[in-house]
Parts: structure tokens; C-alpha cells; sequence
């Protein structure tokens, strides 16, 4: 059987189970997912020569690196032309991107400053996000940025933050499209801190300073992200999920942003995401694949995965969740990696569109648990890959099985070239 054949055959065997492929593949070109700058180069950008810091980490030395501005879009476009579905720019503030000579310091970054990612986003119909960058700087002092007890210091990151909202601003008003802006720092202490509140106050009196700054609602979506630990930092982490969940809740607009990386193992965040929305009209997601700790794998169409997007797809959420990627591989083809994530959370958001929620539903709401468990069992063997196939198909990006050819070219003919 042709693709057209398995696809047609595939549709009716969906239809069979009451779900409208036609439907679902149309709903996932509509979903944005906002696509990070800083797997391209390790989350080094543009601003600094120094190593990244702040409890996170690369790992790997694969040839073909972006260096500059220039290589990081060329390298980015690649990637986009192998994603299916619809995109919005991440960046952050470290990329921002100098005129040969200038130079501003993050508490003094402009607009301007990002002029070459607007016109770079503005080309490909893209909205941008935003983060401040609390991390690979030396201002950073003791491990510490917006909860320092060093006023200096402290008020050098609140200045940050403040011109990051009004480059959202910007961001939002250039594009017409909102810009979330998620602040995330990795303060906190190696060892058993003396004091815990404190830290937590200074924090959330830095975040009130920096939301002081005035901005659109409508325009800019600021969030807070938690996290439980990062390397160096295993003790305490000022950014708790207690603390940014309460955070958010108790300060209108700003929302909460889950990064599934950033709890304890057991953990998920597919059963947060129901949680959260119970209460908040808004949240915002970081969508990595933790092994064993945030170690930010690449995303895959793994079980976690396809049941965050089936918690967004069954709550109605998907205009109520900003989702957005997070990860960064330094030890395979960096385009590829990209690339890779960007289409696994694709095909978990377009599987989740190929469910039977409503029926499923209706199974648990009746105590019908066992003819529910059969149903969740068949469904997940139907004939998903040709429904891929054939979304690849009519978005104009290659198949999986066409995939890694682009990827050798592309790394022959523009990566292993550079210097
Ligand atoms: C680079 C990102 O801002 C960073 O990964 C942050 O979102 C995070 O998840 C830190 O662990
Ligand atoms: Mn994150």
C-alpha cells in the first residue's frame, strides 16, 4: 500500500473509534510551541566568554558548533524546515545580538539590542518569548542573583529583569503576538543553608520590583519557574515549586511555569497540569526529558511525554498552556537534536488529538474500569505512523525515515565547514 493508501485506510480505522484525523491534524498546525535559541549552542548566546553557570550543564563536544549570530539562525532554519507545525521563538537575554564594537551589560540591554531576532522572527511569522538570564555572569555572587543578600548585586539583577520586561514588550508590539517572559534563577546553597526565609524574601521582593515595571498584561505574560535543585546548588534552591506556585497564585497576571525536569523523580507533571488548571485561567511549560536528574535530554515520544500533551489536549488547555521547549544536547548533531525534540513533541501533541477523550471519559464517569482499560490499551496501538506521515506530508518536512539524510547533508555541506 502507498503512503495516500495507509493514510486513507489509517483515517477510517480512527473513525471507527469515533476521532476525526482530519480534525486533529488540523488543530496541531494551529498549536504554537515555542522552539529555544540555546540548543543550537550549548546555552552559551552572545554576551560573555565565559563558561555556563548557574546549575546547569552541557554535556558533549560534537563538532559543528554555532558561534555567532549568523550561524546560530542559519543552524535554527535548518532546523525549522525539518519541523512540522507551528512555531514561536524562544530566546534569551544572553543572545542578544551587538553592533562590531558595542557592547551593553544585561542590566543595561535594549531593545535594540534584539532588532536581528525581531526582523529573524518577523520573516518566519513567529512570536518570540523571552527569558532574563540570571546565569554565566560575573555579577553573579556567592551563586546567588535576585535573592542576594548584597543590595548591589541584588539591584544589578532587579535592573535585569526589568529590561527584560520591556523588551517583551517590544517583542509582543513588533510581532502582535504575546510575549511570555519566564524568570527562572538557580540561587540556592551546596550545603545546609542557616537561613531559608530569607533568601525566599529577598527573592520575592526582587520579582515584585521587576514586575513594577510598567507592561501590557494583554503583551507580556511574565512566569516564575520552579525547581528542586541544580548542580552545585543540591541543598536549597531559593526558586522552590512551593515558593513560585504561591508566587504566581498570589500575584494577578503572572503565571506558574513547570519545567517536568525540575522535580523529584516520581514526580510527573502530566498530573500537575490538571492541578494547575483548576485554579490558574494561564500557565506555562518547559518540556524536557529528565534522566535520573534535569538533565535536559532531548525531547522523545516517550510515556511522560505523551501524557503531558494528552493532560493539555483532554483539559481543553491548549490555549490555556504556553508550551515551550527546553533542552540542549552538546553530544550529537545539534541541529538534529533540535529538530528531533521539536517533532517527538509534535507527534505526542498530534497523538493526544487522535484520542477518544470524550468517549474514554465517559467510561471513567460511568466506573466502567475495566472496558476503560481495553479502550486505553487498543488506542494505543492504531496506526498512528501513517497519520504522522501523512501530517509531515502535508506540513512540507521530511518523513522520519527521510530525516537523517537531511541531517548528514546539511552537517557535511555547513557544520563541519566551520572554523
Ligand atoms: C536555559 C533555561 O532558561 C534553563 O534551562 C531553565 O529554564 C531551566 O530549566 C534550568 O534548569
Ligand atoms: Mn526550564
Amino acid at each position: 500500500m502507498i503512503g495516500k493508501e495507509r493514510f486513507e485506510s489509517a483515517k477510517e480505522i480512527y473513525a471507527s473509534y469515533g476521532v476525526d484525523v482530519e480534525a486533529a491534524m488540523e488543530n496541531c498546525m494551529k498549536a504554537p510551541v515555542a522552539l529555544h535559541c540555546w540548543q543550537g549552542d550549548d546555552v552559551i548566546g552572545f554576551d560573555h566568554d565565559g563558561p555556563l553557570t548557574g546549575g546547569i550543564q552541557t554535556t558533549g563536544d560534537y563538532p559543528g558548533k554555532a558561534k555567532t549570530p549568523e550561524q546560530l539562525m542559519q543552524d535554527m532554519d535548518k532546523a525549522i524546515s525539518l519541523m512540522p507545525g507551528k512555531k514561536k521563538l524562544n530566546l534569551h537575554a544572553s543572545y542578544a545580538v551587538f553592533e562590531p564594537g558595542e557592547f551593553a551589560d544585561r542590566d543595561k540591554i535594549e531593545p535594540k539590542h534584539f532588532r536581528k531576532w525581531v526582523e529573524f522572527a518577523k520573516e518566519r511569522n513567529m512570536g518570540i518569548d523571552f527569558n532574563p538570564t540570571f546565569f554565566s555572569h560575573d555579577k553573579i555572587k556567592d551563586g546567588l542573583t535576585l535573592s542576594s543578600p548584597d543590595e548591589e548585586t541584588r539591584k544589578f539583577w532587579i535592573e535585569h529583569g526589568k529590561a527584560c520586561v520591556r523588551i517583551s514588550q517590544y517583542f509582543a508590539e513588533e510581532t502582535g503576538v504575546p510575549c511570555v517572559m519566564n524568570i527562572w534563577t538557580g540561587d540556592g546553597f551546596k550545603d545546609v543553608p542557616a537561613d531559608r526565609m530569607g533568601p525566599r524574601m529577598r527573592y520575592k521582593d526582587s520579582i515584585e520590583q521587576i514586575l513594577s515595571e510598567p507592561y501590557d498584561r494583554d503583551k507580556v505574560k511574565p512566569c516564575v519557574e520552579s525547581k528542586v535543585f541544580g548542580i552545585g546548588v543540591e541543598a536549597y534552591t531559593a526558586g522552590s515549586a512551593e515558593f513560585t506556585l504561591s508566587f504566581a497564585a498570589t500575584h494577578e497576571g503572572c503565571l506558574p511555569l513547570m519545567d517536568n525536569g525540575h522535580y523529584h523523580p516520581t514526580e510527573v507533571v502530566s498530573d500537575k497540569i490538571p492541578a494547575l488548571l483548576c485554579f490558574f485561567p494561564e500557565i506555562a511549560l518547559h518540556i524536557t526529558r529528565p534522566i535520573r536528574w534535569d538533565s535536559d535530554h532531548v525531547v522523545l515520544f516517550d510515556d511522560e511525554t505523551k501524557e503531558i500533551a494528552k493532560e493539555i489536549v483532554r483539559c481543553d488547555g491548549l490555549n490555556r498552556v504556553y508550551m515551550a521547549l527546553d533542552y540542549f544536547d552538546a553530544s550529537i548533531n545539534r541541529v538534529s537534536a533540535w529538530a528531533m525534540g521539536f517533532r517527538s513533541w509534535q507527534k505526542a501533541l498530534l497523538s493526544a488529538m487522535c484520542m477518544p477523550h470524550a468517549q474514554l471519559k465517559k467510561l471513567q464517569d460511568e466506573s466502567r474500569m475495566t472496558e476503560l482499560m481495553v479502550e486505553q490499551e487498543a488506542v494505543k496501538t492504531l496506526p498512528f505512523g501513517d497519520i504522522w506521515n501523512e501530517y509531515c506530508r502535508r506540513c512540507g518536512v521530511v518523513s522520519d525515515k527521510e530525516f537523517y539524510g537531511e541531517i548528514r547533508k546539511y552537517e557535511e555541506e555547513v557544520q563541519l565547514k566551520r572554523g
